[in-house]
C-alpha cells in the first residue's frame, strides 16, 4: 500500500512494491486498476497558439530540454514561462548566460526555471565528486574552476530560479525540483526509492502546479528505443494521492513529449528537443483559472 492517511488527516507516500522497475509497475496497476487508460486517464490535444484566452485566467507557456538550441524556437503569447530543466548541455557558465540572455529578450511577465540533470554545475554534491575525480569524464567541466561555478544560480538573473523551493506568482502557488532516477550517473540523480521520495516529500500539499526534470510513471514517460517506463513511481504517487497540482510540468523524456489529464491533474511534458537533440517540439501553452478567479 502506497498511501498512509494519519490521524490529522495526512496522506503520507511510502515506497512502491514496484519502485524499482517502473516497466512492471504500469503493467501492474493497468491490469488490476486500469490506472493509465480511459476512463481514468486521457490524451490532451495542445491548445492552438490563437485560442483566446479567457477573462480571470492566466496562460502558462511550457518549454524543457532546450539543451542551449534556443536560435529558432518560435515563443508564443502567454504571461508565465516554465522552463523544466536542461537548458544547457553540461551546466557549463557561458551555457547559462546565453539562455540567460535568451530569457531575457522573452516578453513574458515571469518565468520560472528549474534545472535537470544536464545542469551538472548546479548539482554542487555531484561537483564535489566529479572534482575528487583522477579521470575526467566531464573534460569541460572539471577544467572549471570552483569559483567559476560555486555560485551559477547567480548567473539566472532574468527568471526565478527554483530548486527544491516554491515561488507564489499571480497568486499560483509553484514549487519545482530538479531530481530525476539515477541514469548514467548525471547531475541530480538519485536512486529510486527511498531518496526520491525523501525529495517528494519535500512537495508541500498546497501547490498549484509542480515542476520536476522528469516525468511520472505513465504519463509520456515512454522510451521506445528501450521499450520502457521509466517515469518515477514515486512522483505519481506523490502527485495523485498527496499533492493533487492542477498542473505537473515536466520535460527530461524528450520522446514523452505531449500532453495527459487523469481527470484533475494535467500532466505536459514539453521537452522541446526530440531524442536526437533537434529543437523542434514546440512550447506547449495551458491556461488555468486564476486563484479565487482574482
Ligand atoms: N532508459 C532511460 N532512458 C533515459 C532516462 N533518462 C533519459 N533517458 C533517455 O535519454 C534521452 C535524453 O535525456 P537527457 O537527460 O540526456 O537529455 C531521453 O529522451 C531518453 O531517451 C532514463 O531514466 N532511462
Ligand atoms: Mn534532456
Ligand atoms: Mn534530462
Amino acid at each position: 500500500m502506497a498511501r498512509r492517511i494519519s490521524s490529522q488527516g495526512k496522506v503520507t507516500i511510502s515506497v512502491d512494491e514496484y519502485s524499482s522497475n517502473p516497466t512492471q509497475a504500469f503493467t501492474h496497476y493497468n491490469i488490476n486498476q486500469s490506472r493509465f487508460q480511459p476512463p481514468h486517464v486521457h490524451m490532451v490535444e495542445p491548445l492552438p497558439y490563437d485560442a483566446p484566452k479567457s477573462v480571470g485566467h492566466t496562460r502558462f507557456v511550457c518549454v524543457s530540454d532546450t539543451h542551449s538550441r534556443t536560435d529558432g524556437i518560435q515563443m508564443p503569447f502567454g504571461d508565465v514561462l516554465l522552463h523544466t530543466g536542461d537548458f544547457t548541455e553540461l551546466g557549463l557558465p557561458s551555457e547559462v548566460k546565453k539562455f540567460n540572455d535568451w530569457l531575457g529578450g522573452l516578453p513574458y511577465e515571469y518565468k520560472v526555471v528549474i534545472a535537470g540533470n544536464h545542469e551538472l554545475t548546479f548539482d554542487k554534491d555531484f561537483m564535489a565528486e566529479l572534482i575528487k575525480q583522477d579521470y575526467y569524464r566531464f573534460p569541460s567541466v572539471s577544467k572549471l574552476r570552483s569559483e567559476d561555478f560555486d555560485d551559477v544560480q547567480s548567473l539566472l538573473t532574468n527568471c526565478v530560479y527554483l530548486q527544491d523551493s516554491e515561488v507564489t506568482i499571480k497568486g499560483f502557488r509553484i514549487y519545482g525540483a530538479p531530481w530525476t532516477p539515477w541514469f548514467n550517473g548525471w547531475g541530480f540523480n538519485l536512486p529510486r526509492g527511498q531518496s526520491l521520495l525523501d525529495k517528494w516529500n519535500q512537495i508541500p500539499e498546497d501547490v498549484d502546479i509542480l515542476m520536476t526534470h522528469g516525468p511520472p510513471l505513465g504519463f509520456r514517460d515512454w522510451v521506445p528505443k528501450e521499450l520502457q517506463r521509466v517515469g518515477c513511481v514515486e512522483l505519481l504517487n506523490t502527485v495523485q494521492k498527496r499533492v493533487r497540482p492542477k498542473l505537473h510540468a515536466y520535460g527530461g523524456i524528450h520522446e514523452g513529449y505531449g500532453i495527459m489529464t487523469d481527470g484533475y491533474t494535467t500532466f505536459i511534458n514539453s521537452s522541446t528537443c526530440t531524442v536526437s537533440f533537434q529543437p523542434t517540439n514546440p512550447p506547449i501553452i495551458f491556461d488555468l483559472p486564476n486563484p479565487g478567479n482574482s
